[in-house]
């Protein structure tokens, strides 16, 4: 973990939990900081809107930042909504007497007046002073306010585009116009254009956000916009991951880019609650759960039965002689290497059974490689699991690339060796069930790889690991000096392990949601059989003398 900062908010309680005080404690949190809370009303409001506003005496706000700063050390300070002329006032009068003399930290200034759902949350005369930033939120204009912004001094203005619509064409044409200007076109044709498959679509409506900053360029933020209603608290969250950004030490620019970027996740990764503009999702980053969610009787039903259906091909698998020797430490390197080599092939299958269609970051096109999986998943878990299942590919696409240097294998050699016939068989079958159609039926084919190495690493840690405390459990066994080690504890890992439950969560959802007909729960099992014999395949290969 980063080192923790603490940040202060000087903002709104919202009653729903999506905006204000609550959304900034949530990304402070969710972005590894400790989050302190100055309170300048308190709102009564849902995703529908604002029922009630109450604010609060500006003697008790000034008290609050006073009991805040007398005792903590402060590392940035956000604004949100200040309620009124009276409470700006005093935050600034309690701010400038106790920063008078000394450095003040990054501040952050949301200028909140005006809710999702049209409801005012800054008082008409404080509004005044606001209001004319609303007037010129459309596409041609917005280039100009934050310059008449900068002029009152900060070092960087961030206007927020989420009320705008800009096409393409816009910006092209924008670009031609103005090439001082630095366009950000994230998750829509940048440097990871090759990635972008040729059937994503180009977006026909774009979000830009704008940041001028006193002593650099003006840099837009281009994205494709996200049809959805969880956008309530946006700009909360916005500047909190701002504030965030600057306590670690970010420039304003690198600050906007990772802000933006945490924001549109959240919006791109929230489940719908409340009937109008429901939450973001902050936690993105941050999905485990303490106490899995189902019955510990039958967690997994669906899994259990294909491993119970198949039980004998599995064991197999999981308990091969190549999985005994490798945990014993006696497998020859150039089995390790060979089997190394071919299941780095194999990846690039198993990424491309997820990768056809890039989704994840945006709708409509994306700066990660994302899935099929993830294209046709519409509920959060789904989208976790899928993008869990990509990052732990590319580790373990990193960690093939060590093993092979540490073994002599140049990363030339390992991309030119040969694909093994049952690395080929393999990798064409997973690709043939993702054109099929079934997503369920592609979690299984997948399933029987991210399981069964979850297994092995599981197992191989607790029977060839050494104990290093009293008791042999698997959080104190350590495999020192054991010439696999690297490799045993990635698959035993944490994140590995998070993926499988991820995993798990993800198909029996699927299958509860459509629950199967006998004939396809039939089709599921053969895969999963096939599967696992393809996985046992692999091993055999690996083993096999080489002529
Ligand atoms: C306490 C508080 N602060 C800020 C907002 C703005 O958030 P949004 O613009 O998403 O309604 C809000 N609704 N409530």
């Amino acid at each position: 973990m980063e080192l923790q900062r603490t940040i202060m908010t000087i903002a709104g309680s919202d009653s729903s939990g999506g905006a204000g005080i609550q959304a900034d404690l949530r990304t402070f949190a969710a972005l590894g900081h400790y989050g302190t809370s100055v309170i300048t009303a308190l709102t009564a409001q849902n995703t529908t809107g604002v029922q009630g506003v109450h604010g609060v005496p500006p003697s008790f706000l000034e008290q609050q930042i006073h009991s805040v700063l007398d005792d903590l050390d402060v590392h940035a300070i956000k604004t949100g909504m200040l309620f009124d002329a009276e409470n700006t006032r005093a935050t600034v009068r309690a701010l400038k007497k106790y920063y008078s003399g000394r450095a003040m930290p990054p501040l952050v200034c949301d200028p909140v007046c005006v809710s999702t759902s049209g409801h005012s949350l800054l008082a008409p005369e404080a509004l005044e002073n606001c209001s004319y930033l609303a007037r010129f939120l459309q596409f041609k204009t917005c280039l100009m306010l934050p310059g008449d912004l900068l002029r009152c001094g900060p070092r960087g203005v961030l206007v927020k585009g989420g009320h705008m619509t800009a096409t393409i064409a816009d910006v092209d044409s924008l670009a031609r116009a103005h090439p001082e200007i630095c366009i950000m076109r994230d998750g829509l044709y940048g440097d990871d254009m090759e990635i972008l498959s040729v059937n994503t679509p180009e977006p026909t409506s774009l979000v830009i956000d704008v940041l001028c900053e006193a002593d650099g360029p003006t840099t837009l933020f281009v994205r494709p916009r996200i049809d959805s209603t969880s956008t309530h608290g946006t700009g909360c969250t916005l500047s909190a991951a701002l504030a965030c950004a600057l306590a670690d030490g970010a420039s304003v620019s690198e600050a906007a880019t990772a802000a933006a970027a945490f924001t549109h996740l959240g919006i791109r990764t929230a489940t719908k609650l409340g009937a109008g503009h429901g939450p973001l999702n902050h936690l993105h980053s941050v999905t485990q759960r303490l106490v899995p969610p189902r019955t510990p009787t039958n967690p997994y039903p669906l899994t259990q039965l294909l491993i119970k259906g198949s039980a004998g091909i599995w064991r197999e698998y999981v308990e091969h002689p190549f999985v005994q020797r490798l945990g014993e430490g006696t497998l020859p390197k150039d089995s390790f290497v060979r089997f190394i080599t071919q299941d780095y092939h194999y990846l690039k299958y198993y990424a491309r059974a997820y990768g056809q269609v890039p989704s994840f970051f945006s709708s409509t096109s994306t700066d990660v490689c994302c899935s099929l999986l993830a294209a046709k998943s519409d509920t959060f878990p789904a989208i976790a699991s899928a993008t869990q299942t990509i990052l732990n590919v590319l580790r373990e696409i990193s960690m093939h690339r060590a093993f092979c240097a540490e073994f002599g294998v140049s990363a030339a050699e390992l991309e030119q060796t040969r694909e093994a016939a049952a690395t080929s068989a393999y990798g064409g079958y997973l690709i043939d069930v993702g054109m099929q159609g079934d997503t369920t039926k592609l979690l299984v084919a997948l399933l029987a790889c991210l399981l069964g190495y979850g297994e092995v690493g599981l197992w191989l840690k607790r029977a060839f690991g050494s104990a290093a405390g009293p008791e042999r459990s698997r959080r104190n066994v350590v495999l020192e000096g054991h010439p696999y080690r690297r490799w045993i504890e990635d698959y035993s890992g944490k994140e590995y392990q998070y993926a499988v439950r991820a995993g798990l969560e993800t198909i029996e959802a699927c299958a509860a949601a459509d629950p199967p007909s006998a004939a396809r729960l039939a089709e599921w099992r053969a895969v999963w059989e096939r599967c696992t014999r393809l996985e046992k395949a692999l091993w055999d290969m690996a083993l096999e003398v080489q002529d």
